[in-house]
C-alpha cells in the first residue's frame, strides 16, 4: 500500500497503538520528536471532569500557600530553590538514553527481510560514502544513515508525526545516535518501502561518524557540568548565554531561529521597551500576591511555559525537565504537539510529580490541525484521556515556516538550484493545514468535548471577536516567537492595539500574550492592558538545556522575584490593581 512512496505511514505513524497490531511495533517515535498518539487508557475523562472542581480547589490552596510572597529582609524568594532537595541537575551527566551507543553490524543479513545489501549507489558491492550521503540534505532530496544503512526519507519526512523539519534539518547525516534512543529497532526498515534503502556506508566511515557523535556528546556533557552554579544565574538572558556557550550551532539555530529576517522576533523584545511604567507610591506593599489562574488553572505566577518543540535537543531529559520544574514551582506547562517525548511519557511524569507533591500541576496541550484529521482524532483522544486541563489550538502555522538561517546553516543548496521547480510551493508537512478555518472548531470540540480551547497565534481584533463568537475560552496574541510570518505584529502590540479599540473585548475573554518577554516588569505591562498572563517559550528551552530541571526552577524563581519586586515598586499588592494608566507607551501611527 504505497502512498507517495511511503508505505503505511501517514495513517499508521500517528496511530501507533493500532499500527502495533499490524507491524508488531512497540511505541513508534520518530527522530528527536515524539508522536503524540494515543496510548492512554479509557475513561479517565469523566472522572477527571467530576474531580476537577475539587482538584482546582486543592491546587488553588496549594498555589496560594506555596507562592505567597512576604517580602521582608528575612525572606529571599530564591531561597526555596537553594534548599530544594530535588533541585539537582537531572540528567546533567547524560541520561541512559543519550549514553547508549550504537552497535553497527553491517554484516547483518538484510536479505532475510527482502533487502538488497549489494546495492550501493549503483556500484555492485560498493559502499556509499558519507560525502555522497551529505549531498542529499534537502527537503526534496533527503537521505539519512541509521546504523550503517542509508535511507531515502524524502517522502517519509512529510508524514513524520513530529514534523518534517527535524528530519530535514538532519538530512545528509548519520542520525543513528539521535534516532536510536527514541525509536524501536528497525523502525525505518519496518515502515519504509524497500526502494528507500539505498545501501550501506563503509563500516569505517560509519564508525568514524559514531565516534564523532560520541565525542560531541561528551563535549556537551563536560561543558554542561562545567557551567557555573545555577544560583549565579540572575536573569533569563544569562540562562540563554549559559546554554549557548556549549550547545551545537544546529541546536542554537533551532531554538533561536526566526523566519526570514527575524524582524518579528527582534520586535518582540523591543515592543516592551516602547512603554514606561508609572508607579503609585505610599502604599503598603509588604505582602504581594502574584498568583492568578492561567487557562483556568491556579498558577503561582502570571506566566506560563509556552509550548515549544524538541526540548530534547538541548538536554537528554527534555520536556521531562519542564514537567518537574513547572510542578515544583506551581506554574502551567504548555506541551507542544511536537514535543520530543511522547505525550504518554510526559503525562506519566506529571502523574508522578502530582503524587510526589500531593497536588495537581497545570498542564495544557497544544495542537495543530493536521491535513489528515485522523491524526488529530488520535491525538485528542490521548489528550482528553490523559487529563490535561485545556487545549491550545495554534492557528498561525497553517503552512510551514520559512527559516532562511536554518537553511543556510545546513549549507543547503536550496530550491533555486537549476532543474528544481520553484513555487507555487505545496506544503506537505502533516501538522500544517492550509485549509483550516473556523468550521474546524466543531471537529475539535467533537473529539475534545468540554475541554476549554484557546486560540494561539491571533493578531487581528476581528479574529478575537470571532473567537468569542465561537465560544472559545480565550486567545493568545502571538507571532509564534517570530518563527512564522516575519513582519507580523508582536503579541504585546496586538494587546495594546486591541485594548485601545475595544477594552471590553479584553475584559470579556481571557487574553494571553507571548513573544520576547524576559523580565518581570514586562509581564506587569501586559497585565495592565488586561492580559491574564504571559507565555515564555525560548527561556525555558534554554534553561532546561543548561541546567535541566534545576534550570527550569531557576527561571521561574528569577521571574518570581522580578514580578514580586516590580509589583512592590509599582505600588500594587494584587495583580488586579495594575491599570492601563500605570503604563505609558509610544503611540505609533501605522495608518
Ligand atoms: C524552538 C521553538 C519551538 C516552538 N514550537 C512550538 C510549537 O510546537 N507549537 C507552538 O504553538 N508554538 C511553538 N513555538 C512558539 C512558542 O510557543 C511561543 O509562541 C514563542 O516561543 C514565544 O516567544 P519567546 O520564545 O520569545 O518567548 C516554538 C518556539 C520555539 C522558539
Amino acid at each position: 500500500m504505497l502512498k507517495n512512496g511511503v508505505r503505511n505511514t501517514s495513517r499508521c505513524f500517528a496511530q501507533a497503538s493500532r499500527c502495533n497490531a499490524h507491524h508488531s511495533l512497540p511505541t513508534i517515535r520518530y527522530f528527536t520528536s515524539l508522536t503524540t498518539s494515543s496510548r492512554l487508557g479509557g475513561n479517565q475523562t469523566r472522572s477527571y471532569v467530576l474531580a476537577l472542581a475539587g482538584i482546582i480547589t486543592v491546587a488553588g490552596l496549594y498555589a496560594g500557600s506555596r507562592s505567597r510572597i512576604y517580602l521582608d529582609d528575612s525572606v529571599d524568594v530564591n531561597e526555596e530553590q537553594r534548599i530544594d532537595p530535588d533541585g539537582g541537575v537531572s540528567g546533567a551527566k547524560g541520561s541512559k538514553k543519550s549514553g547508549e551507543s550504537s552497535k553497527i553490524d553491517v554484516r547483518e543479513d538484510l536479505r532475510v527481510e527482502g533487502w538488497r545489501t549489494d546495492k550501493a549507489n549503483g556500484k555492485e558491492k560498493g559502499y556509499i560514502t558519507m560525502e555522497e550521503v551529505a549531498r542529499h540534505d534537502l527537503a526534496h532530496d533527503a537521505w539519512v544513515v541509521v546504523e550503517g544503512k542509508v535511507f531515502d526519507v524524502t517522502e517519509f519526512h512529510k508524514y513524520h508525526p513530529g514534523g518534517s523539519q527535524i528530519i530535514v534539518a538532519n538530512a545528509g547525516r548519520d542520525v543513528t545516535e539521535i534516532f536510536k534512543p527514541i525509536h524501536p529497532p528497525k523502525t525505518l526498515e519496518n515502515n519504509l518501502p524497500p526502494e528507500s534503502f539505498k545501501g550501506l556506508v563503509d563500516p569505517t566511515a560509519a564508525a568514524d561518524s559514531l565516534k564523532a557523535y560520541e565525542a560531541e556528546q561528551q563535549r556537551v556533557e563536560q561543558a554542561r557540568n562545567a557551567l557555573p552554579p545555577v544560583e549565579t544565574m540572575l536573569g533569563l538572558d544569562e540562562l540563554q548565554d549559559a546554554a549557548e556557550s556549549f550547545l551545537s550551532p544546529r541546536v542554537i539555530n533551532y531554538y533561536g531561529a526566526s523566519s526570514l529576517d527575524g524582524y518579528s522576533t527582534a520586535e518582540n523584545r523591543t515592543a516592551f521597551r516602547k512603554c514606561r511604567l508609572i508607579p503609585r507610591v505610599m502604599r503598603d506593599v509588604t505582602t504581594v500576591r502574584p498568583q492568578t489562574t492561567i487557562f483556568g488553572v491556579p498558577s503561582a505566577l502570571p506566566i506560563y511555559i509556552s509550548p515549544a518543540s524538541n526540548a530534547l535537543l538541548g538536554h537528554p531529559e527534555g520536556e521531562l525537565n519542564i514537567v518537574r520544574g513547572a510542578s515544583k514551582t506551581g506554574i502551567v506547562q504548555g506541551v507542544s504537539a511536537a514535543a520530543s517525548f511522547p505525550l504518554d511519557e510526559i503525562l506519566q511524569e506529571k502523574a508522578k510529580m502530582d503524587q510526589d507533591t500531593g497536588t495537581k500541576m497545570g498542564m495544557v496541550y497544544q495542537v495543530y490541525l493536521s491535513r489528515d484529521r485522523r491524526k488529530n482524532v488520535e491525538q485528542l483522544k490521548e489528550v482528553v484521556d490523559g487529563g490535561v486541563q485545556a487545549l491550545i489550538l495554534t492557528v498561525d502555522s497553517n503552512v510551514g515556516d520559512h527559516r532562511q538561517s536554518t537553511e543556510k546553516l545546513k549549507g543547503a543548496r536550496g530550491d533555486a538550484q537549476p532543474g528544481v521547480r520553484m513555487g507555487p510551493i505545496a506544503n506537505s508537512d502533516q501538522w500544517h493545514d492550509a485549509s483550516q478555518n473556523w468550521d474546524d472548531l466543531k471537529f475539535i470540540r467533537e473529539y475534545a468535548p468540554g475541554l476549554p480551547i484557546y486560540l494561539k497565534g491571533v493578531s487581528h481584533i476581528e479574529d478575537v471577536r470571532l473567537a468569542k463568537k465561537h465560544g472559545l475560552a480565550g486567545c493568545i496574541l502571538s507571532n509564534h516567537g517570530g518563527r512564522q510570518l516575519d513582519g507580523a505584529r508582536t503579541g504585546f502590540d496586538s494587546l495594546r492595539s486591541i485594548y485601545v479599540q475595544d477594552p471590553q473585548l479584553i475584559k470579556n475573554l481571557e487574553i494571553y500574550i507571548d513573544g520576547g518577554c524576559r523580565r518581570g516588569h514586562e509581564v506587569l505591562q501586559a497585565l495592565a492592558f488586561g492580559a491574564k498572563g504571559v507565555g515564555l517559550g525560548r527561556p525555558f528551552l534554554y534553561a532546561q538545556a543548561a541546567y535541566g530541571e534545576k534550570g527550569v526552577i531557576r527561571a521561574v524563581r528569577i521571574m518570581e522575584k522580578e514580578i514580586a519586586t516590580a509589583m512592590q515598586l509599582m505600588g500594587v499588592t494584587e495583580l488586579s490593581q495594575l491599570k492601563p494608566d500605570m503604563v505609558e507607551c509610544l503611540q505609533e501611527i501605522w495608518k
